[in-house]
């Protein structure tokens, strides 16, 4: 799936559809979406009852005839039609004016790097539902290396971590393209599932999901206690533990070995060269498991290279297509050599 600049350019909306956000770009404009890919709809109607932040606050709160539905999954659109009535609502009003302009819109979204025919028809269709007559595909690893302000079009190695929800994706990039890569099924909520497992099997207690985002927080911190409530395994009662952090962020190892085997993989596919050039640079981490505490360390201690977080690591991939939108990133010139 080459990136081709020209007909990026083309382009007025960059959506990067997550398993976790959706984020939407508009052209000369900026982000103007960046909410949880999440809808809730009353099984009874059918009716559409909320998306978005307000549909993730229901996760877990709902009475029987109410169902909080997340359309996407590891990279890819798994019930389209939800998909399609999520991004109306969520970004309906903001195409108004790219509409007006061109009403034959143009759209750009990321898809994951090797995705499959299925994977992309899937979401060309649901951007369809945003009056998309056509829709360009870009890999989401090389636009998170843009929005990160690598020089990715440079004869240079460059090396981006993208650390999603589902997945995480780990790929060498030079000259515009990616040299190796490698996708693995392991993101932030694996990670979340570790801190879960752990709390349930060391203190016995059920932690729900929205919990575990308080207790991240604290993982980089020095070895500290801190006080968890949950429901107990047992008796089924509310009850506070206090957590060893520490403990918990050995819970997390688990998951980022997975990582850690991705990145090897990778540097082993590659060029001398360009190996080389990664020990200079280093490895840059984007997505929004990027911002869990310690995490660069961690993967510097068991890598012995240099890692950096890009600024707004969340938003890299989306604020990237962007970028190529309007025009921000020069292909570098291979002209074929006059005779
Ligand atoms: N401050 C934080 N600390 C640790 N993890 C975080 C933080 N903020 C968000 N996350 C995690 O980042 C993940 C979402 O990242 P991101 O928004 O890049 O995913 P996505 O693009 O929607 O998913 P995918 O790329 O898998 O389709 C979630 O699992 C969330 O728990």
């Amino acid at each position: 799936m080459p990136v081709s600049l020209e007909q990026m350019r083309r382009c007025s909306v960059a959506v990067d559809l997550g398993a976790s956000r959706t984020r939407v770009y508009v052209k000369d404009t900026g982000l103007v979406v960046n909410e949880p890919t999440v809808a809730a709809v009353n099984t009874r109607t059918g009716a559409l009852l909320a998306v978005g932040f307000l549909a993730e606050r229901m996760t877990g709160r709902t009475p029987d005839h109410i169902q909080v539905v997340r359309p996407v999954a590891g990279g890819a659109v798994v019930n389209i039609e939800m998909a399609q009535r999520m991004l109306r609502h969520l970004v309906g009003g903001k195409l108004r004016k790219s509409w007006r302009r061109s009403p034959a819109l143009r759209i750009a979204a990321c898809v994951p790097h090797d995705s499959e025919p299925l994977v992309q028809r899937a979401i060309r269709e649901t951007l369809s539902a945003l009056g998309a007559r056509r829709v360009e595909l870009a890999d989401t690893i090389i636009c998170a290396a843009v929005g990160s302000g690598l020089p990715v079009e440079h004869a240079e190695a460059t090396m981006a971590v993208l650390c999603g929800a589902g997945t995480t994706q780990v790929a060498v990039l030079s000259l515009g393209a990616i040299v190796a890569a490698e996708t693995v099924p392991v993101g932030g909520d694996s990670i979340d599932c570790a801190v879960i497992e752990h709390l349930r099997s060391r203190h016995g207690l059920l932690l729900p999901r929205q919990a575990v985002g308080p207790l991240r927080l604290v993982m980089g911190d020095m070895p500290s206690r801190v006080e968890v409530h949950g429901r107990d395994v047992i008796t089924g009662l509310a009850r506070t533990v206090e957590v060893d952090t520490e403990s918990v962020r050995q819970a997390v190892d688990t998951p980022l070995t997975a990582v850690l085997d991705g990145i090897r993989t990778v540097l082993r596919r590659c060029p001398p060269d360009l190996v080389a050039d990664l020990s200079d640079r280093g490895i840059t981490l984007a997505g929004g498991s990027a911002l869990l505490p310690g995490l660069d360390t961690t993967l510097s201690r068991a890598t012995g290279m240099a890692v950096h977080t890009a600024d707004q690591p969340d938003t890299c991939a989306v604020r990237g297509l962007g970028a190529m939108l309007e025009g921000r990133v020069e292909p570098m010139r291979l002209d074929p050599l006059a005779s």
